[in-house]
């Protein structure tokens, strides 16, 4: 089995975090390990405070379980500063892991900042050169690049976020008319297209996909068909998204398709 390593952050109503990449990697057929580095009090209404884990938190987990179980893949989530943010992409590069999907998770589908406003210099410098792909929501996207939101500009954003070094940029559709995800990968665009369902119920969507994308490249699938199937993975996620679970925008659920194939 595959082993593919979340290094993310705890969110204690589990919709998103490193519980939703838990979930994500066992839907997707792979041994899934974690590397906490920091935690919230959050729910699907907002996120009531973070407490980040000084750096070597991070660095410690990612040596024990690279040392013991290794690692084929590894997908980044909320880092929250620079100082994580610098450690993470240390220890990736020390540790050599060899496929790296980064998801630079800025603000919180309830509104709430997860990332310091210093740290996004450190992203491009430090941890996107590292990484197979990079993964921002189309808000991400501009964020990074100090850019009003413009849906018509998403590939020319795409092409500049992949100056910074990923192998490949895939700006997720999530928020945009088409829905699509935009794949770049240095030389071309593809549309990677899929159903679009009408849900509120989005919380840990982006980082359902991320998990899933690392964890296909981890399978050996190649980048536009890992993206396919992250696509797919996410979009049923969302379609079998739990209304019910808390008063605000409910989590997304991974493995709804599978359970409703099996008649659970
Ligand atoms: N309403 C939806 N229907 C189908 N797929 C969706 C929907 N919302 C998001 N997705 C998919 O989930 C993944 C995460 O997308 P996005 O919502 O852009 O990220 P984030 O959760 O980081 O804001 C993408 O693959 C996207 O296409
Ligand atoms: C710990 C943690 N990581 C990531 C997200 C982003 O997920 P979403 O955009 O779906 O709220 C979150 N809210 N909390």
């Amino acid at each position: 089995m595959k082993r593919v390593m979340s290094v993310a952050t705890s969110d204690s109503g589990a919709g998103a975090g490193i519980q939703a990449d838990l979930k994500a990697f066992l839907r997707c057929g792979v041994y899934g390990t974690t590397a906490l580095v920091a935690i919230t009090a959050q729910n699907t209404v907002g996120v009531r405070s973070i407490f980040p884990f000084p750096p070597r938190v991070a660095v410690e987990q990612m040596e024990a379980v690279a040392e013991d179980i290794g690692v084929d893949a590894a997908k980044t989530g909320m880092l929250f500063n620079a100082e994580i943010i610098s450690a993470v992409a240390g220890a990736v590069r020390r540790l050599g892991i060899p496929k790296l999907v980064v998801d630079p998770v800025m603000v919180a589908e309830s509104g709430a900042k997860l990332l310091e406003d210093d740290a996004v210099e450190t992203y491009k410098r430090e941890l996107f050169p590292l990484a197979t792909a990079i993964t921002p929501n189309v808000n991400e996207a501009f964020a990074l690049l100090d850019a009003e939101v413009d849906e018509d500009r998403i590939r020319e954003a795409a092409r500049e976020l992949h100056s910074f070094g990923p192998r490949a940029v895939i700006v997720t559709g999530g928020h945009t008319t088409s829905g699509a995800d935009i794949l770049y990968d240095g030389e071309r665009f593809l549309e990677i297209e899929g159903p679009t369902y009408d849900s509120e119920n989005t919380h840990g969507a982006g980082c359902t996909h991320s998990a899933a994308l690392a964890s296909f490249l981890a399978r050996g699938f190649g980048l536009e068909e890992a993206a396919r199937r992250a696509r797919l993975v996410a979009s049923e996620a969302v379609r079998h998204g739990l209304g019910e679970i808390g008063s605000g925008a409910g989590p997304v659920h991974a493995l709804g398709a599978v359970l409703e194939r099996v008649g659970a």
